[in-house]
């Protein structure tokens, strides 16, 4: 969507930083502006558009939803609502559902975490007990812990929810399906009767996204409020399953793919500002008979910096890729084709963990490396931080991710020893493992990366089987090598992420001019040696890596800072985020930082007067000793 257009609304943009506003003023703000941002937003993904188009659209709503500080109240309704309504309704479900949803005349949510559970979805309390007498559910949730808790946009904003429930058919359960549950009256947005709704309080970040609880007192919701894409329940109760009970499971998938790209961009505005300003900032005199230099001359800042770069790129890399298998998979699914999903699960489950880890941790250093400024909020770094190291624990948990994985990768190993063909991602495992001499080009550090996996993937695998053979469960074995099984997912995640930017990046470098396509081979390269340090004992233990190929790699490294330092103002310009979006004191395009720090350390209203109140109140009593 145009960034111009949306930056022309008028009233979008805060004249008082929402740093001063209160925990309900945020909110307030937030809806305000969101009304003002999807009066324009309009254009939404719909199923003609071509996978290049859904793509830009998802990743241009990301970035001009950037232009809150924090996520809007609406955010659940883009991307989980209508995913939801789009993956799991019937036809009929989707004619109605969706032409509401798409109009805004609806706002919806997607409550499935509840106070009680969150990663395990197979415990979920809420129960949907079908009543074949009045053909409808009665959705109840029995104890406190069965109280939906977290989803965005429920406490205040949405009037309609995805609820994900247990259903229950004459007292039988049949596991945790969709429901759509009308939760406010439409004209008075008062709760129906039999539902209890409110807001969980203050958070990290995600403060004006409004995530609520919602608590059912025997609700009744008709037989049709039921998603029955993947699974039916007639109208006498029979209940038909789906093909596979995890097709319920799909938005999660999507938001999965859609964290990918979310990563690219978060991580692309941090260091457009850390980097901006470590341009204009100038500290220290390493040489005395000449001026401070800018800090970005710094090889140590450099070395925070540039990786975020090139993360980004590989991020977004990544994201486009994936997102042309989850396009193909969804497609498969329409037509009942099951058997790429179980690949597309466990590419979301390493490829959303890795991103989210590795932004939420090169943000923080965006934020480390602008020293005290940093640390204002005005910076922006902070509220991005927020963002970011939400997505390590929504949308599955990494760690549980990271296992189901795992759970994936043991079970291509053993059916590849077994003789079993691999296919897709992991094809790779079938490949030599044992490396003779280290290769330190590009593809010969990304050959050792898929090295290290199948050697930790194989390792881990006979670890669990000695623990079988000494006679302990398969689900303690599991849990007793949890730890090295996350290992080898991440090695495995890693093996893809680069791989993948490097084959990416391939393909378009030959449309690329001679220089850009230098510089853009240059971050490859800078994030192929910045990993294969940062993994140098995987690689001594794995690819035969030596001391003297380490000092190497090193040199290498130190040469690529160097050699990138000329372009790095211009490769963060290239991200092309205007003021306005990344909202920072330290990042505007102008680089007058001290300037804007000034300007927004005058709208503090403790600024409005030179003598606070406390003075008299308190301050003089206690200073002459009468308290
Ligand atoms: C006005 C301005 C605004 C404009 C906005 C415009 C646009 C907005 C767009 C973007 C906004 C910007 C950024 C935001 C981007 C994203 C953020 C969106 C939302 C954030 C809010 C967060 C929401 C949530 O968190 S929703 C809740 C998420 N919860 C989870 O993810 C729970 C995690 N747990 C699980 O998934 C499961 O419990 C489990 C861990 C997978 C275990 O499941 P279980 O049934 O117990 O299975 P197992 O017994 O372990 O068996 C595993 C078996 O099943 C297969 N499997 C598992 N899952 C799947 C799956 N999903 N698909 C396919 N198969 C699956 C698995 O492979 C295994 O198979 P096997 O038996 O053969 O091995
Ligand atoms: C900002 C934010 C927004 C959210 N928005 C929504 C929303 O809109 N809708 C919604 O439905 N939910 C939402 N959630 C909830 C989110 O999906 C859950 O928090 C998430 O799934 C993790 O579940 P949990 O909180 O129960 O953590 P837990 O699963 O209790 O995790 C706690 C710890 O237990 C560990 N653990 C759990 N299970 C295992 C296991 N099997 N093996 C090993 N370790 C394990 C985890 O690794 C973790 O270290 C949101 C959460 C956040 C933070």
């Amino acid at each position: 969507m145009d960034e111009q257009k949306v930056l022309s609304i008028k009233g979008l943009l805060d004249d008082t930083p929402e740093e001063y506003l209160s925990h309900k003023e945020k909110y307030e703000n937030s809806i305000r502006k969101s009304v003002l941002f999807y009066k324009t937003l309009h254009s939404t993904e719909d199923e003609n558009m071509s996978v290049d188009e859904k793509t830009k659209l998802n990743f241009r709503n990301i970035v001009t939803s950037a232009i809150f500080k924090d996520n809007s109240p609406f955010m659940l309704h883009n991307s989980m609502f209508i995913p939801t309504i789009m993956g799991q309704g019937t036809d009929e479900q989707r004619e109605y559902w969706m032409k509401r949803a798409k109009n805004m005349e609806i706002i919806g949510t997607y409550a499935q975490t509840e106070l009680g559970h969150g990663t395990f979805i197979r415990g979920l309390e809420t129960q949907a007990t079908y009543d074949p007498d009045t053909e409808e559910f009665v959705l109840h949730s029995p104890v406190l812990s069965s109280y939906k808790w977290w989803p965005g946009g429920l406490a205040h904003t949405a009037n309609y929810c995805i609820v994900m429930a247990r259903l229950y058919i004459k007292g039988k359960s049949h596991g945790i399906h969709p429901f759509m549950v009308q939760i406010r009256d439409e004209e008075t947005h008062m709760p129906l009767p039999g539902i209890k709704l409110g807001e969980i309080g203050a958070k990290l970040g995600f403060n004006t996204v409004n995530n609520g609880f919602l608590g059912f007192e025997n609700h009744r919701i008709s037989r049709d409020r039921m998603l029955m894409k993947n699974a039916q329940v007639l109208k006498d109760g029979t209940f038909v399953a789906g093909s596979n009970s995890k097709l319920t499971y799909g938005t999660m998938v999507y938001v999965r793919v859609l964290i990918v790209s979310n990563m690219a961009n978060m991580l692309a505005k941090a260091v457009t500002i850390a980097l901006r300003y470590s341009a204009i900032r100038r500290q220290s005199q390493p040489k005395p008979d000449e001026p401070e230099p800018q800090i970005l001359d710094y090889v140590t800042q450099q070395h925070k910096l540039f990786i975020a770069i090139a993360s980004s790129h590989a991020f977004y890399m990544n994201a486009m890729w994936l997102w042309e298998i989850y396009y193909s998979v969804s497609l498969q699914l329409a037509s009942g084709k099951l058997d790429n999903l179980p690949e597309l699960h466990a590419l979301a489950c390493c490829l959303k963990p890795l991103s989210t880890i590795d932004a939420t941790a090169m943000i923080e250093k965006c934020r480390l490396a602008c020293g005290g400024h940093g640390y204002m909020l005005s910076a922006n770094l902070a509220q991005t931080y927020g963002l970011a190291t939400a997505a390590y624990t929504y949308e599955g948990e990494n760690t549980v991710l990271l296992l189901q994985a795992a759970r994936s990768l043991v079970k291509a190993w053993v059916g590849h020893v077994k003789g079993r063909p691999l296919k897709g991602t992991m094809a790779y495992l079938a490949g030599d493992s044992t490396v003779k001499a280290w290769d330190g080009s590009i593809d010969g550090i990304i050959q050792s990366f898929k090295v290290v996996a199948i050697r930790k993937i194989s390792s881990v695998v006979k670890i669990l089987q000695d623990y079988e053979k000494s006679g302990l469960s398969p689900e303690d074995a599991w849990n007793k090598a949890s730890v090295f099984l996350t290992a080898a997912s991440e090695a495995h995640g890693r093996a893809v992420l680069l791989s993948v930017y490097k084959s990416e990046m391939d393909k378009r470098a030959a449309v690329l001019s001679p220089p850009l396509r230098k510089v853009l081979l240059q971050l490859v390269d800078l994030y192929v040696t910045y990993w294969a340090l940062e993994k140098v004992g995987d690689m001594l233990l794995y690819a035969s890596i030596t001391d003297k190929d380490v000092d190497e790699l090193q040199r290498r490294y130190i040469e690529l800072l160097a050699a990138i330092r000329p372009n790095a103002v211009g490769l963060v310009d290239a991200f092309d985020f205007r003021d306005e979006i990344l909202n920072s004191t330290l990042g505007a395009y102008d680089g007058r930082a001290y300037e804007r720090l000034m300007e927004e350390a005058m709208k503090s209203p403790l600024n409005a007067e030179p003598v606070n109140q406390t003075f008299h109140k308190y301050l003089k009593p206690f200073m002459r000793g009468k308290l």
